[in-house]
């Protein structure tokens, strides 16, 4: 089984005069993808592979520099539940095994009386456009799936508004996987540890290097390759459970790199949630799972990655 490809041509950022023929095919790929593999690369989207060498550019310089000087923008910092920077082993994506071998900085809210990192001009600017393209293109993505699934096209997209604020927990993660002396790592430690994402869908954005990894259904791992110009798109949990596991919700990991490998490996990761007051309950009206609010539902999940207090 392979990870398929979507093609949006006519659909970009900057297009929606697609024909209702044409439309209706793309519902009817995204769905296939969603329903059997959870996992959907999409290409000519209109986000360019030059925009995301860019971000991992920047990001590459503030991953770069001393830990002392990234410390004051750790994510505990501020008053905020995830907007900033997460060092080297802090989170363990699946809590059976040892922290992460990876680092990253989360931007959720785009107000510039935050904090930011300072030794990096263009960071936050960076970031910020790009939080918005990810934003735009997700909106068109959340708008097919509902079509897709034959309801209101606006079932999704209408607790999706207001991404970037306060009151909703999307968030643009950059990460940096530094080189790994595999028989240094500890047992069991991964990059990035087999878990499924908690939120509505997921952008991925990788580097060349690679590395990620997809559970089929037929519960073997398949590689999901770096693919220049694409976006990597996946249903999250709150999804799956929205939809009455008509999506799939895939595990995913990143392992470590075969011994005497000392690349670094970077990615980009837009993980958009529902706004943090809408109730999430079945679209289908079976009740198969209680209403559940989606702040509460995600303050739970994180709760598990950053280890319980
Ligand atoms: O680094 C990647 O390619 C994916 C990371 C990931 O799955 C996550 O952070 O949820
Ligand atoms: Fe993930």
């Amino acid at each position: 089984m392979e990870i398929p490809i979507v093609n949006f041509e006519g659909y970009t950022l900057e297009e929606s005069n697609i024909s209702s023929q044409d439309l209706q095919k793309l519902c009817n790929s995204l769905k296939t993808a969603f329903t059997e593999v959870g996992f959907v690369y999409l290409k000519n989207t209109g986000i360019t592979q030059h925009e995301v060498d860019e971000v991992m550019k920047i990001s590459k310089e503030f991953f770069d520099l001393p830990a002392e000087m990234k410390l004051p923008l750790s994510r505990s910092t501020y008053n905020d539940p995830n907007h900033g920077w997460v060092s080297l082993e802090r989170e363990r994506l699946n809590p059976q095994r040892p922290g992460d071998l990876k680092e990253a900085f989360n931007t959720r809210l785009l107000q510039p009386d935050i904090k930011w990192p300072e030794n990096v001009p263009g960071f936050r600017e960076k970031q910020v456009s790009f939080f918005m393209r990810c934003k735009d293109l997700s909106l068109k993505v959340l708008k097919l799936m509902g079509r897709s699934l034959g309801l209101d096209p606006d079932v999704f997209v209408s607790a999706h508004k207001y991404i970037g604020t306060d009151k909703n927990g999307t968030t643009l993660r950059t990460l940096y996987y530094p080189p790994v002396q595999s028989d240094h790592a500890k047992e069991g430690q991964l990059r990035c540890g087999e878990h499924s994402d908690y939120g509505s869908i997921t952008l991925v954005f990788q580097s060349p290097e690679g590395g990620l990894e997809v559970l089929s259904r037929s519960g073997e791992y398949i590689s999901a390759p770096y693919i220049p110009g694409t976006a990597l798109l996946n249903i999250a949990d709150l999804m799956q459970r929205w939809t009455s596991d008509v999506f799939i919700s895939a595990v995913h990991r990143v392992l470590l790199p075969p011994s005497g490998n000392s690349n670094t490996r970077q990615s980009l990761a837009f993980f958009v949630h529902p706004d943090d007051e809408a109730l999430i309950t079945c679209c289908d009206g079976s009740n198969k799972y209680p209403p559940v609010n989606s702040v509460d539902y995600l303050m739970e999940r994180f709760k598990e990655s950053y280890g319980r207090k």
